[in-house]
């Protein structure tokens, strides 16, 4: 198959004839981490994820990703610490990957690529009052990036798998409760990249505060299958497409600088 030789992604994925960069952005996301040139930050403080599972109210299918909601009136899922000055919402959180192993990720360290990206969606509640406000604000946005590798099955993972073929097509939602994202975490949490982005899909606006988590987290072969198994598509659309490679390509630096938790 195309994964087995180093293909280029030279085709734009159907999904990406949109804008591919914002036309006078010059804080793009997602960028290729280069480690050396990372500039050690001792100020830098641990993060702080506060997450209430019983805020988790459900998952569903965008037609870019699969998101798992969380209720944002209160703040009972919050985070804060890192590179933040505010109190940020946990809002959802949702997944990028590749037809194969060989690719998925958005971000990446030395230009390596992973099978697939975790992002963490939180809006600064400290400064507005609704997500659709703070996506449109400078440091309105904090997202959490973790990636993923092919090892060991992922147990907390596992009861979100087994939730995805209720979501097959694109608009369909299921109820997901009980959920701690925290799970999704890496065990080190200390070690990580900061630098100012943007949303990586449309309206791509740069608000996010990005914090790129340097251990990745493992999951199974069989897990990332069941991802692919989702369609871009609705139920009505008579030709169906896998939800595969929903990941932007990298974006210029633009001179930006990254800084790390870690020396
Ligand atoms: N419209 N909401 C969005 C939220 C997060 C992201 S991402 N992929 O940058 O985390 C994109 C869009
Ligand atoms: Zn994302």
């Amino acid at each position: 198959t195309a994964c087995s030789s180093k293909y280029v992604l030279s085709q734009i994925h159907p999904m990406w004839q949109g804008p591919l960069a914002v036309p006078g952005g010059d804080r793009q996301s997602p960028i290729d981490i280069i480690q050396r040139k990372s500039v050690f930050d001792s100020e830098l403080k641990p993060l702080v994820p506060d997450y209430d599972p019983d805020t988790c109210q459900q998952m569903w299918n965008n037609g870019y990703s699969f998101l798992v909601e969380y209720d944002d009136t209160t703040d009972k899922s919050t985070l804060k610490g890192g590179p933040l000055q505010d109190k940020f919402r946990l809002c959802q959180f949702h997944f990028h990957w590749g037809e194969c192993n060989d690719w998925g990720s958005e971000h990446t360290v030395d230009r390596r690529l992973f099978p697939a990206e975790l992002h963490l969606v939180h809006w600064n509640s400290d400064k507005y009052s609704l997500f659709e406000e703070a996506v449109m604000e400078d440091n309105g946005l904090a997202v959490i990036g973790v990636f993923l590798k092919v090892g060991k099955r992922h147990e907390g993972l596992q009861k979100l798998v087994d939730a995805l073929p209720a979501i097959r097509h694109k608009e369909s939602i299921v109820e997901f409760t009980r959920f701690d994202a925290a799970c999704l975490l890496p065990s080190n949490i200390d070690d990580y990249w900061a630098y100012h982005g943007s949303l990586t899909t449309p309206p791509l606006t740069e608000s996010v505060s990005w914090i790129v988590m340097k251990q990745p987290i493992e999951v199974s072969h069989d897990q990332l299958a069941v991802f692919r198994s989702l369609l871009f598509t609705s139920a009505e659309e008579e030709v169906q497409k896998s939800m595969v490679n929903n990941f932007r390509v990298q974006q210029p630096l633009r001179g930006r600088t990254v800084r790390s938790s870690f020396s």
